[in-house]
């Protein structure tokens, strides 16, 4: 990313805590056998992502859609949460013109896919207008025009396939459709005196939320003939496909995940979100030595107290090799001196495998010492050579740790190693802090 995009990624999701911008995670974390089930649609279907706002609510001096989460900006999330749905055809994000290089970098950076970047307007409408107007831009293939367009802010990153369908399904069907969520504050008016002029039966009313979708030529015709006035105050699309398009749309219930970023305490909330998405499976890899499966076993057991779910395979080869693309964090048991190439061989693997383009990955070497081999050998691995392979994996956006723990015939010494190296692994996966790379912590 350019330099002098720099200062404009100062602000990272936690303005307190300084930005890590060498690692760029993100995205529909979760293993592969978690993603949705595959629907088809028959139709074009194309998203507008309008992100040309400032984010003043936040009191950043970086627009929330560009706040790094883990380093990597809060919009490129988004992104990838539509990009990866087969059924839409294309993306136009909508950013201020001062962003539009901001913003090609960072869809060059994250290798997205399907996505065009235009410049945005003073208002929010102005700016969901521009990017229906790019949908249909003259001399564009005509099949480029999509059927129906998905509206959807750009800092609402948590938004599944399922409810994208719904809602793509209903405004094929009805011309319109939005999300909706029940209200959560009573919604009062009030007099010009600050005083309570009356209020509205709660239970009557809906939050009006995104994704919303349009048949291209309702949201066009809308956005054609609404006022100067909807274009500089308005809030709701919904409201101009009813007004000016006659077409009024179905509205469906959507999950409470639809929520949009807008206050300083929403950028920790998602934060804590995306952490938590990537840190509830590992995979162990023993080696097959049995020293290693039976502690991996232990693990297991001990992990599923701390809601992490562990995979054990012997290594990577065969049908295992799928773990490398399904995976986020993985553990790396070793009884031998060759540990360490034994944590060259899977970080060679896991680049390969590029998932550490959006994902911070997690490696923790755990070594079992005063096993057979590593005390014939005479000792554990030395610290400075974990330290040099995990400053390497780090530029890859590896973050690399290692746990020492030895072997005991004291049952009760066993298991409280045990335990602590889950409580270590778990807490090492959910923080992914780049503080403690290289260490080699005792358990
Ligand atoms: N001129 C604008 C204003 C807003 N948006 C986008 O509309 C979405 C929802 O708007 P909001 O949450 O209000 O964002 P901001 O206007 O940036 O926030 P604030 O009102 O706090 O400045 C955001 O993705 C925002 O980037 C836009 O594309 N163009
Ligand atoms: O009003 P803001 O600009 O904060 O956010 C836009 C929201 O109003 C909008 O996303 C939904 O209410 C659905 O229209």
């Amino acid at each position: 990313m350019e330099d002098h995009h720099k200062k404009m990624q100062s602000d990272s999701c936690d303005p307190d805590r300084p930005t890590h911008p060498g690692t760029f995670p993100t995205c529909e974390a979760g293993r592969s056998d978690h993603q949705p089930a595959e629907r088809s649609v028959d139709f074009p279907v194309s998203v507008v992502l309008p992100a040309g706002g400032t984010g003043e609510r936040t009191g950043l001096q970086t627009p929330k859609q560009f706040c790094l989460f883990m380093g990597r900006p809060l919009i490129s999330y988004t992104i990838q949460a539509f990009e990866r749905v087969s059924w839409i055809q294309s993306i136009v994000v909508v950013v201020a013109r001062e962003h539009m290089d901001l913003m090609t970098d960072i869809v060059q950076q994250f290798q997205h896919t399907k996505v065009r970047v235009v410049p945005g307007g003073s208002t929010r409408h102005r700016s969901i207008y521009n990017g229906v107007l790019a949908l249909g831009e003259e001399g564009r293939p005509v099949a480029d025009k999509p059927k129906v367009v998905l509206i959807h802010d750009a800092v609402r990153p948590f938004v599944e396939e399922d409810f994208l369908y719904k809602i793509a399904m209903a405004a094929k069907e009805q011309g319109a459709a939005g999300a909706i969520r029940p209200l959560v504050s009573t919604v009062i008016a009030t007099t010009s005196e600050g005083y309570l002029d009356h209020s509205l039966e709660r239970a009557k009313y809906r939050a009006s939320e995104m994704p919303q979708g349009f048949t291209y030529d309702v949201i066009y015709q809308a956005y054609q003939k609404c006022s100067e006035s909807d274009f500089e105050f308005g809030t709701e699309c919904l409201h101009l496909a009813l007004q000016y398009s006659g077409t009024n749309a179905k509205l469906i219930q959507g999950p409470p995940t639809l929520w949009k970023v807008t206050y300083k305490r929403d950028l920790a909330a998602a934060e804590s979100i995306i952490k938590d998405t990537l840190s509830r499976s590992a995979c162990v890899i023993t080696g097959g030595s049995a020293q290693a499966v039976t502690l991996a076993g232990a693990l297991q057991k001990a992990v599923g107290a701390l809601n992490m779910e562990l995979a054990v395979i012997p290594d990577l080869t065969g049908e295992n090799g799928g773990y490398l693309l399904k995976d986020w964090n993985f553990i790396q048991v070793s009884v031998s001196r060759s540990c360490l190439s034994e944590v060259e061989a899977l970080l060679t693997d896991l680049e390969a495998a590029k998932q550490a383009l959006l994902h911070p990955l997690v490696v923790i070497l755990v070594l079992l010492s005063g096993s057979d081999e590593l005390s014939v050998s005479g000792r554990a691995v030395e610290p400075e050579a974990i330290m040099d392979l995990a400053s390497a994996a780090k530029l890859r956006n590896i973050l690399l740790y290692g746990i020492q723990l030895h072997q005991s015939k004291d049952t009760q010494r066993w298991e409280r190693s045990v335990s602590r190296v889950a409580e270590i692994t778990s807490a090492l996966i959910r923080d992914r802090s780049p503080a403690l790379v290289g260490q080699l912590l005792q358990a």
